[in-house]
């Protein structure tokens, strides 16, 4: 084992702190192949199937790769836009608008960077970069509210394989759910309520979120836990009876049982017994994704529809709504305890002095902007 060699060590050097905002990754492109390459990663991951590894390479690359790679690509063309994947927009949009409310907050030293675990920025890419910038302190936040070993776990092993080959480790701090943070909380109330503002209330409150198997839950994931406290917590704010809500569970893969209710049957179901107008959230999702635009709001729309329901709404993901992006400062701030994030009071007071003398200036020239 080597470790890479690093620059030499410089005395005195600041400290730099940066976030990095992991999200799940998407394909480069909605083709065949760049969905085939992004599948394989993915779904490599013993993290995300728990299969033994040469038995799931022949299923993997003999019958899975071949098949679903075209399907999910033809999927992929539906949500796409000019700009690329949505996940990686809002994702991207997010970090960006992070890094200027913390600034607000008077973290001035402080970078916010957006990473994949699968596809591309990729994790250890990002990671790379924010060394050669010197930057020495990270917190990691991952994209998912719920905890799960198969998301959330994955990002964890991603960053400790990559320092496992560095000699020169920056201090780490990695926020591991946020299923009931009460600006998270708020956050999808205020989303909900501006859609009933608008829209009216419905029969019926579905909270979606993405499945695993089963047996995750099982062998010890609180995964199913934290999104049925979310759920809860979400329907307290909104006042919500529990005959006008419920939580079903999406994306199932393979022949394995998963969380159950599924999301489709369920809502075909809701459909036959008389529910009219159903509103479909997807609190799990901070950005949307194939799994809500298409899934979700394509082709549950459909079976809906199909059982004889009138009316059904998507209520979007946070994306980069203004009450997420204060939530998520929430979230981080705690995690920067103790770091040079603030400039210190005389570098401020230097810094206000510039902008004074250049105001001065510029009343001077009779500038009025
Ligand atoms: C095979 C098992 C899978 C597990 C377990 C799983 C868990 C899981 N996934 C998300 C979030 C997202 N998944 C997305 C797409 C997606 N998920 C799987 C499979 C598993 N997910 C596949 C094969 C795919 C790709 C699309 C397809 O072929 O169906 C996405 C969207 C990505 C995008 O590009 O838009 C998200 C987001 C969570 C939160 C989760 C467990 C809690
Ligand atoms: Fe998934
Ligand atoms: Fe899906």
């Amino acid at each position: 084992m080597s470790f890479q060699t690093e620059p030499s060590y410089q005395h005195g050097s600041a400290s730099r702190s940066a976030i990095v905002l992991v999200n799940l990754g998407t394909p480069d492109a909605p083709t065949r192949s760049a969905v085939r390459r992004y599948l394989k990663e993915f779904l490599s991951d013993p993290r995300v199937v728990e299969i033994p590894r040469a038995v799931w390479w022949f299923i993997l690359n003999l019958i899975i790769l071949p098949f679903r790679s075209g399907q999910s690509a033809a999927k992929y063309q539906t949500i796409w836009t000019p700009e690329g994947s949505p996940l990686k927009i809002y994702t991207a949009a997010q970090a960006k608008l992070l890094e200027a409310a913390l600034l607000q907050r008077g973290h001035s030293d402080l970078k916010v960077v957006m990473a994949m675990r699968y596809g591309s920025p990729a994790l250890p890419e990002v990671l790379k970069q924010l060394k050669a910038e010197g930057i020495n302190r990270i917190a990691v936040l991952p994209a998912y509210p719920q905890y799960s070993g198969t998301t959330t776990g994955s990002i964890y092993d991603a960053a400790f394989q990559h320092y496992g080959t560095v000699r020169n480790i920056p201090e780490l701090r990695f926020v591991r759910n946020y299923h009931d943070n009460e600006a998270y909380i708020h956050a999808l109330r205020d989303s909900v309520l501006a859609h009933w503002d608008q829209h009216g209330q419905p029969d019926k409150l579905v909270l979606s979120f993405h499945g695993v198997p089963k047996r995750t839950l099982m062998l010890g994931d609180p995964y199913h836990c934290e999104c049925l406290k979310t759920a809860r917590l979400l329907a307290a704010s909104l006042q919500l009876t529990p005959d006008q809500y419920m939580v079903t569970f999406q994306s199932r893969f393979g022949k394995a049982e998963w969380l159950q209710p599924y999301t489709a049957p369920t809502v075909a179901q809701l459909a036959r017994d008389g529910v009219k107008r159903l509103d479909v959230l997807c609190p799990g999702f901070t950005s949307d994704c194939l799994e809500t635009l298409e899934e979700i709001s394509l082709e549950v729309r459909h079976e809906f529809e199909q059982a004889g329901g009138q009316q059904f709404h998507y209520i979007p993901c946070l994306n980069d709504s203004p009450a997420w992006i204060a939530a998520m400062a929430d979230i981080i701030e705690p995690h920067l305890i103790g770091w040079p994030t603030r400039l210190a009071a005389s570098e401020r007071e230097a810094q206000q002095k510039d902008a004074q003398v250049a105001r001065a200036a510029a009343l001077e020239r009779g500038a009025t902007d």
